[in-house]
């Protein structure tokens, strides 16, 4: 990523550089990497002027936010920390972003652990659970379980473009959970063997929407068709303040080569100079509220239509750009 704000450090354009090529993805992970490289910037800005300090520190934000549109935890968490950044001198500002920032991750961490202690509730001994994409909230939740002794099976689909599956698979493997990998198409069908879909979140919307990792809508559907209850494992940092306002979520659409790579391009088009072959890769989806079971959060349980209410409690009906004042 070009260096476009003269006084953001080194390291937050490579953390900003490194979520916008997904080598650090996935919601909350992202979000613990902002504040992380937030941290950095406040401790390396090199000024004396409380100003200059402040300034840079949104500008760092306004990096890390460009990177990807549509995980909310991201403009949450730099929002958070910001919030944070308080004193008259620079020292004050340097300590209090620090401190905010570190508070965040741990707060962060805890969350996902709470969260993984009420999802496991909903499991029992003997279940086989459907996964998408690769979720650590989600996983947080598996883990749980086979903490309380429950004998857990996973069937896990591939994910498309990107097989994030295969980082759920080696993830699940290392704590001895038996799994099943499919490719995404064969997850119909192998609905009938599972007792949950279990997914995460980038961001929730105020009507109980899901957004997530493209796929996820399909799988729902068919869950629901199937009797198959879907469970959604995500933080309070995954609700999505500005669709309280009307604002809906914006989908990412990523580069053409995901899908398809320049060869084998090449191979369909041959010597044509072929502009009517578009290839599209949006990389989430909305899955409606109502092929949505449960919300599984660190404050508990929600039906989805629910969400809204601690939305409110969370967040009041106020907000605005991570790095405004
Ligand atoms: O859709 C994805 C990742 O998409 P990508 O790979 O494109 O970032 C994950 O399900 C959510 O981000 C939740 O993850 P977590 O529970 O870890 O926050």
């Amino acid at each position: 990523m070009e260096n476009r704000q003269p006084d953001v450090d080194p390291a937050v354009v490579a953390t900003a550089d490194d979520i916008a090529a997904m080598r650090t993805r996935g919601a909350a992970t992202i979000a613990d990497a902002a504040a992380k490289a937030l941290a950095t910037q406040a401790e390396r800005a090199e000024t004396t002027q409380p100003a200059a300090f402040e300034r840079q520190l949104r500008a760092a934000a306004e990096t890390l936010y460009e990177t990807r549109p549509t995980a909310v935890s991201l403009p949450n968490a730099l929002r958070y920390v910001l919030r944070g950044m308080d004193g008259e001198t620079v020292t004050e500002l340097r300590a209090t972003t620090i401190a905010r920032a570190e508070e965040f991750r741990a707060e962060l961490a805890q969350a996902q652990q709470r969260l993984g202690e009420v999802g496991s509730n909903r499991l029992r001994d003997g279940d086989v659970v459907m996964t998408h994409c690769h979720s650590t909230d989600a996983l947080s939740c598996l883990e749980a379980a086979l903490e309380d002794g429950k004998e857990i099976e996973a069937i896990v689909k591939e994910t498309r473009p990107r097989k994030q599956g295969h980082i759920t698979a080696q993830q699940l493997r290392e704590w001895g959970v038996p799994v099943t990998l499919i490719v995404d198409n064969a997850a119909r069908r192998y609905l009938d063997e599972a007792d949950h879909v279990l997914v995460g979140a980038d961001s929730i919307a105020a009507d109980g929407s899901v957004i997530n990792k493209i796929g996820t809508s399909g799988l729902a559907v068919n869950a629901r068709e199937r009797g198959v209850p879907v469970m959604v494992a995500a933080q309070t940092l995954k609700l999505h303040p500005d669709t309280m306002t009307g604002h809906t979520v914006e989908i990412e659409m990523r580069d053409e080569t995901e899908v398809l790579a320049d060869d084998q391009r090449a191979d369909i088009t041959g010597e044509r100079d072929d502009d009517g072959l578009i290839v599209e890769n949006p990389a989430f989806d909305v899955t409606p509220p109502r092929h949505v079971d449960a919300i599984v959060t660190e404050r508990g349980q929600f039906p989805p239509e629910s969400i809204v209410t601690l939305m409110r409690e969370l967040f009041g009906e106020t907000t605005g750009e991570p790095w405004e004042p």
